[in-house]
């Protein structure tokens, strides 16, 4: 039996282009947001792929990259779920902030903290330790079983949410994961055993 999971981060959003920590805010998708995740969906299509269930969180940048991509797959009609559960990490206190403003403000180091440690929040907000555990459990009781019974399944979500879950899938360490970076309206595909565990990935960027 096939057990496909794809996961993919929005297209480059408003605030990915403004430089804004972003978080929680539902900015929409720029120009070429709309067009990476058009890319994705045409990529997706070269492979023949095909999904039986998708996911989304509750922010538009990923709900309107997933209806982009489901679009070019003539499949827009496809069952999807929306969850909160995998939204982006929040940024506190520091969302809409510009980075480099904030590194002038705070410091190189201390940026980099909050931004790319594993168990560090920025203030008001969740690390990424944080946010893996609400996705994870939103993977566990939801994605999986439907993944592991045999249907296709694309999750559309966000850089942290999504680097929670890779860090689970491929099982790496905090040091492993900080140091992955997901491109915009890009995919990642997965085939995992009747364990969950993943026999193959192809990562598009590469
Ligand atoms: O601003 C954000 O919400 C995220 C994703 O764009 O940024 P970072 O790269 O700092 O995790």
């Amino acid at each position: 039996m096939e057990r496909l999971l794809v996961l993919v981060r929005h297209g480059q959003s408003e605030w990915n282009l403004k430089n804004l920590f972003t978080g929680w805010k539902d900015p929409d998708l720029t120009a070429q947001g709309v067009a990476e995740a058009q890319s994705a969906g045409r990529q997706l299509k070269d492979m023949k792929l095909t999904f039986d269930l998708a996911y989304t969180s509750a922010l538009s940048r990923a709900q309107k990259t997933l209806a982009l991509i489901l679009e070019e797959l003539g499949q827009q009609d496809l069952e999807t779920i929306r969850d909160q559960a995998l939204n982006e990490r929040d940024y506190g206190d520091i969302t809409g902030m510009n980075k480099d403003e904030a590194r002038e403000k705070f410091g190189e180091e201390q940026v980099h903290i909050w931004r790319r440690s594993y168990d560090v929040p920025p203030p008001g907000g969740e690390s990424l330790k944080m946010t893996a555990e609400r996705v994870l459990p939103y993977y566990r009781a939801e994605i999986l079983p439907q993944v592991l019974a045999g249907k296709r399944t694309i999750v559309a979500a966000h850089g942290n949410s999504l680097r929670s879950l890779i860090m689970e899938l491929e099982k790496l360490t905090p040091d492993e994961i900080l140091k992955r970076e997901l491109g915009t309206g890009t995919p990642v595909i997965y085939h995992l055993d009747e364990d969950g565990n993943v026999t193959s990935k192809e990562d598009l960027a590469d």
